[in-house]
């Protein structure tokens, strides 16, 4: 098992010098931020990723949480949604042995943090096992801590927000094992042996259980190692572990309809629409100078009118870039207004700042020169703009418009 970017690189399933989640000042999580008894606690919080899936039903050679959206692999994705959340204290990812070093790499090139590594097995709860183990065994030199609760989340479901991480945990808390679920979209039937409608069941009284879920950790380790050889490699469902090995009755939690797992190819195909969505929610102006800032602000302002539903900022390159550096971890779409040349080293500084960034996401950057023709033409530099960052495509990256 391997601990976070921090760590050296490691043999699968032995910690190593490097604490995941080190100096993390880990909130103990207020569970009255949930409505819950003021000033009640909830304990560690870590959560297990399997990841050591072979992607069969996506048809394709690479793995799919190693297949990239947008030029990203679809695990940073999620890593990047479970990093969100600060109270989830280690992040332990399952990965085969063949796969352990790409999975490094990825951690180091976005910058992931509070990852551990540990080696999946042969079927998914086998790998689930194997990731819970990592928290529960007391490695020499390892900072992972048992946590109160974890959570279990499959690594290729990207869109996994806090609130419905908040609210299974906190049900987990309760009732010892949460997990979300949604409405079925198709009726379930029963075939019998020779191939015919046996039954089919009530869709208004079922549900498809879907992903995260959260248990005890006590709970859902002791259903782990009492759980039989058939189970282990035919098992599907952690929250039936549970009830089997450890009589818990889940909470079933509503879940959101992004909760989805990402199987087949016209999943990926999805999960870019959805990304492309969500990084272009925010428009980033940037101007070089503070003398050019009427001239962001001018364009700031028919971006916001021309794109009304997407937040639109502005900020001055200034010598440091620091400001540049603090949008970075919320926006993706940075259109540098230069209105002196197109070979302005401020605006090469601009790319060279986005292309070193840890989430290297598409950037069409924009460079608008001649402030009479911007007066003149900013309805049309704002409508282009728009189709550039909706558009995301890779051809565009880095290109100079003169409009
Ligand atoms: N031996 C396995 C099998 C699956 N998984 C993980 O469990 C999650 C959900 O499983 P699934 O969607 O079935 O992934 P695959 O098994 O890779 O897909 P397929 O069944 O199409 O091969 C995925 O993140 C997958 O990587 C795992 O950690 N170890
Ligand atoms: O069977 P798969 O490996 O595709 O999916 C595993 C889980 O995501 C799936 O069983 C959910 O219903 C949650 O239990």
């Amino acid at each position: 098992m391997e601990s976070g970017p921090c760590s050296r690189p490691a043999e699968p399933r032995h910690c190593v010098s490097g604490r995941a989640g080190a100096g993390l000042a880990f909130p103990a999580f207020p569970l009255s931020a949930a409505g819950a008894e003021p000033g009640s606690r909830i304990g560690t919080v870590a959560a297990v990723l399997p990841a050591g899936g072979c992607g069969e039903r996506m048809g394709v050679r690479t793995p799919k949480q190693f297949c990239r959206v947008l030029e990203r692999p679809l695990i940073s994705y999620t890593l990047q949604a479970m990093e969100r959340v600060c109270w989830i204290k280690d992040i332990v990812v399952t990965v085969t042995g063949e796969n352990m070093e790409a999975m490094r790499s990825i951690i180091q090139r976005y910058g992931h943090k509070r990852i551990s590594l540990a080696e999946a097995g042969a079927t998914r709860h086998r790998s689930i096992f194997n990731g819970l183990k990592a928290l529960a065994e007391d490695q020499p030199g390892c900072e992972l801590t048992r946590p109160e609760v974890v959570i279990i989340h499959d690594a290729v479901r990207p869109f996994v927000e806090e609130d419905i991480l908040l609210r299974v945990v906190l049900a987990a808390k309760e009732h010892g094992a949460a997990g979300a679920i949604r409405p079925l979209v198709s009726t379930v039937v029963s075939p019998s042996a020779d191939g015919h409608l046996d039954h089919s069941l009530d869709r208004a009284k079922h549900r498809a259980s879907e992903m995260p879920q959260a248990f005890h950790f006590d709970v859902i380790y002791e259903a782990y190692q009492k759980c039989s050889d058939f189970d282990l490699e035919f098992g599907t469902e952690c929250l039936q572990l549970a009830l089997k090995y450890c009589h818990r009755k889940a909470k079933l939690v509503e879940g959101t309809p992004d909760l989805w797992k990402v199987t087949y190819k016209q999943d990926l195909c999805a999960a870019e629409a959805m990304i492309k969505e969500k990084i272009s929610q925010e428009i980033c102006v940037v101007v070089n100078t503070k003398d050019e800032e009427s001239v962001g602000h001018l364009l700031e302002e028919v971006l916001r009118n021309e794109l009304n539903c997407i937040k639109v900022t502005s900020t001055v390159l200034d010598r440091t870039s620091g400001d540049i550096e603090n949008f970075i971890d919320q926006c993706y779409s940075f259109i540098c207004v230069n209105v002196v040349s197109s070979e302005s080293r401020e605006t090469r500084k601009l790319l060279s700042i986005l292309e070193e960034s840890s989430l290297p996401l598409l950037y069409p950057v924009v460079v608008v020169l001649d402030e009479q023709k911007l007066q003149e033409s900013l309805v049309q530099s704002a409508a282009i703009i728009a189709a550039l960052v909706k558009e995301r495509n890779s051809a565009l990256v880095g290109q100079l418009l003169v409009a």
